[in-house]
């Protein structure tokens, strides 16, 4: 783990120490936006972008999950990193179900970033949105790459499915602020937090709102009301990885999502929708936590996990008729 500074790497954890032991996330770096007008600065083409991601990842998987969702697959191609991520930062390296630089068969991601800018200054994250055209990053921000891909490509898909339609805006980026800063972010805040107190206060507001989440998903469907939503689909990538990493490795234990009724139906029932399954790999997600977060798990033992029974009936139908 370590970060590029004037072009250089530089290998280092977080730092807590500066902020009372608390993870602090800092901003993506790149925030342009690729749209469906053909004079924008990245327009929207089939086969101009490429996607760079860690199937560990849960900001990379919402980006896999739109480009699955808005049947995209054959108009943006990817790159998996190896889940195992050390003093290098995100590699190349072989790993069953890694696919290397299929760009620039380089090493390392970081050498991607410095493509753009040799003495760039910056976290290397995935996912990275890169315009294959301009040889360029378009986006390292899950949140907006996800917003591209649910309505700037409609044209070329012909798939007008809208996780962010105009009328449920307003609630779906309230909805969003809770989960965002208490669960996505929330799990890392409690398992990065280095003393007692920022932990204390990360895995308590982490379980009020999984809790005020279960109360909504025992009235209604989805988070938002009767639809799936890209709300929905930004709290997916959290639980899923929440039995076999979080509860353990970061220590989000008071209790699984298995606990919750709501929950884990509504897990199950996005789990099942055709093609997500095929967008989580367990085994990438729990080497990549286990194996890489070394200050936490020093003798990178990688535990055999819950068995999560993700295909059983989620019985939300029953609940929801329609
Ligand atoms: N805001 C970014 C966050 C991405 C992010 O933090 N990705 C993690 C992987 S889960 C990463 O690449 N971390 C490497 C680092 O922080 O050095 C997004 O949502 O796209």
């Amino acid at each position: 783990m370590g970060l590029l500074v004037d072009g250089q790497w530089k290998d280092k954890w977080y730092d807590t120490d500066s902020n009372g032991g608390k993870f602090k996330r800092e901003e993506a770096s790149f925030r342009d936006w690729v749209c469906a007008d053909k004079d924008a600065k990245f327009p929207a083409e089939s086969g101009r972008y490429h996607l760079y991601v860690s199937l560990a990842c849960p900001w990379a998987h919402r980006t896999l999950l739109f480009r699955k969702l808005k049947q995209l697959e054959s108009h943006i191609s990817v790159s998996v990193v190896s889940p195992e991520m050390l003093d290098e930062g995100w590699t190349f390296a072989g790993y069953p179900d890694a696919t290397g630089d299929t760009l620039y068969r380089k090493q390392f991601l970081r050498e991607i970033y410095t493509i753009v800018d040799s003495h760039i200054t910056t976290r290397v994250t995935v996912p990275v949105l890169w315009d294959k055209q301009k040889k360029t990053i378009v986006s390292n921000e899950s949140a907006d790459i996800i917003r591209m891909f649910n309505s700037e490509f409609n044209h070329i898909t012909q798939n007008h499915d809208d996780y962010y339609p105009a009328e449920l805006q307003e609630e779906i980026n309230q909805v969003n602020a809770l989960v965002y800063h208490h669960i996505n972010n929330g799990v890392y805040k409690a398992g990065f937090a280095t003393t007692q107190e920022a932990y204390d206060e990360a895995v308590s507001a982490l379980f009020r709102a999984l809790d005020t989440v279960e109360q909504r998903l025992s009235s209604q469907r989805y988070l938002a009301g009767t639809q799936i939503t890209e709300a929905d689909w930004r709290l997916f990538t959290t639980l899923i990885r929440f039995d076999a990493v979080y509860h353990g490795h970061f220590k989000c234990n008071r209790k699984q999502i298995n606990d919750y009724p709501a929950l884990s139906g509504y897990l199950r029932e996005l789990y099942q929708i055709h093609g997500v399954s095929e967008t989580v790999n367990m085994d990438h997600i729990t080497r990549h936590y286990y194996f890489s977060h070394t200050m936490i798990n020093p003798t990178q033992v990688v535990p055999v996990g819950p068995e999560l029974n993700l295909d059983e009936p989620h019985g939300r139908d029953a609940l929801f008729p329609e």
